[in-house]
């Protein structure tokens, strides 16, 4: 999809900090024209501006797409200054924030739900995507047009799957980094300096990341791929997958608690 629309009528995006700076340099390098853009955020970056996006100037009134992405616990603040027209798509990132609370906001409203993920910030992050019962076909594919120049877009049947959607991917990369953070303190424990460690670490889980993805062999394969019988991996994979204690059963625990989260937020 190409982006007339946009360079003609306008986005608006509220709030740039990590997840809107991340998708807006993903816009101003797909042809999203900078002069069409205009952010709203008190503390900005200033070199937006040095890049031609219109920050903090008056919006245009009936915009193409207006992006919200302040956290949740702003929205309620946000709401009733927001510059949406009769033709506006809304597409919010904020997590736990529904379909409803806009709604109830902007009756009629075509709006879009959107849980992305910071990997976003180089181009390979993962968005799970629902629109609202006005937003058509073309809004849906507006907005997975504008999120796929940030990574893929999934759709989803339902609302309620946007909360482990976001534990899950939205968290995720959180658990992935501290993971990092875990193997390189290991790694230390047995007598590697602090940058040897980090650096094998962090190699490990791209490298591994990226195996996973390079086909569709399933990860037990991979996993089992690596573990000699009576070796190391086996020895270590004692540990990691002891059904009280290992990873299984706290990884749930960490999923389902920023679900739980995720749906409070909603309220
Ligand atoms: N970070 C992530 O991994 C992900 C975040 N999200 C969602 O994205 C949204 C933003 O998160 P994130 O980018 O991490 O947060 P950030 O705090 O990095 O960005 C939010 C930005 O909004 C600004 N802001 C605060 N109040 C206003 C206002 N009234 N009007 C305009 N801008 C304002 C903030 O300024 P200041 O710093 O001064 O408050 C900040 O620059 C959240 O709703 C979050 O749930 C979704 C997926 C992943
Ligand atoms: O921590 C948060 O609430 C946001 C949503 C998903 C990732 N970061």
């Amino acid at each position: 999809m190409d982006f007339d629309e946009i360079n003609r009528r306008g986005l608006v995006l509220i709030g740039c900090g990590r997840m809107g700076g991340a998708m807006l340099t993903g816009w101003l390098n797909s042809g999203i024209a900078p002069s069409s853009v205009t952010v709203s955020d008190p503390n900005a970056d200033p070199a937006w501006a040095e890049r031609g996006v219109r920050l903090n100037r008056q919006p245009p009134d009936n915009p193409a797409v207006l992006v919200l992405a302040v956290k949740p616990q702003m929205i309620g603040d946000v709401l009733s200054g927001l510059p949406i027209g009769p033709d506006t798509l809304l597409l919010s990132v904020a997590a736990g924030v529904t379909l409803d609370r806009y709604a109830m906001a902007f009756p009629g409203a075509r709006i879009v739900r959107a849980m992305p993920n910071t990997p976003a910030a180089i181009g390979r992050g993962i968005t799970a995507i629902i629109g609202n019962a006005a937003a058509g076909r073309a809004a849906l594919e507006m907005a997975e047009a504008l999120l796929s120049v940030v990574g893929e877009v999934v759709r989803l049947s339902d609302e309620a799957q946007m909360d482990a959607v976001t534990a899950l991917s939205g968290s995720g990369p959180a658990y992935v980094f501290h993971m990092i953070e875990a193997m390189t303190q290991a790694g230390i424990a047995q007598g590697l300096p602090a940058d040897l460690a980090l650096n094998l670490a962090r190699a490990t889980v791209a490298g591994a990341g990226a195996l996973a993805m390079h086909d569709d062999t399933p990860p037990a394969a991979l996993r089992e791929a690596v573990t000699s019988p009576g070796g190391t991996t086996a020895a270590g994979l004692a540990q990691l997958m002891d059904a009280k204690a290992g990873l299984v059963p706290l990884m749930a625990r960490t999923v389902a608690a920023a679900a739980d989260r995720s749906r409070e937020l909603g309220r």
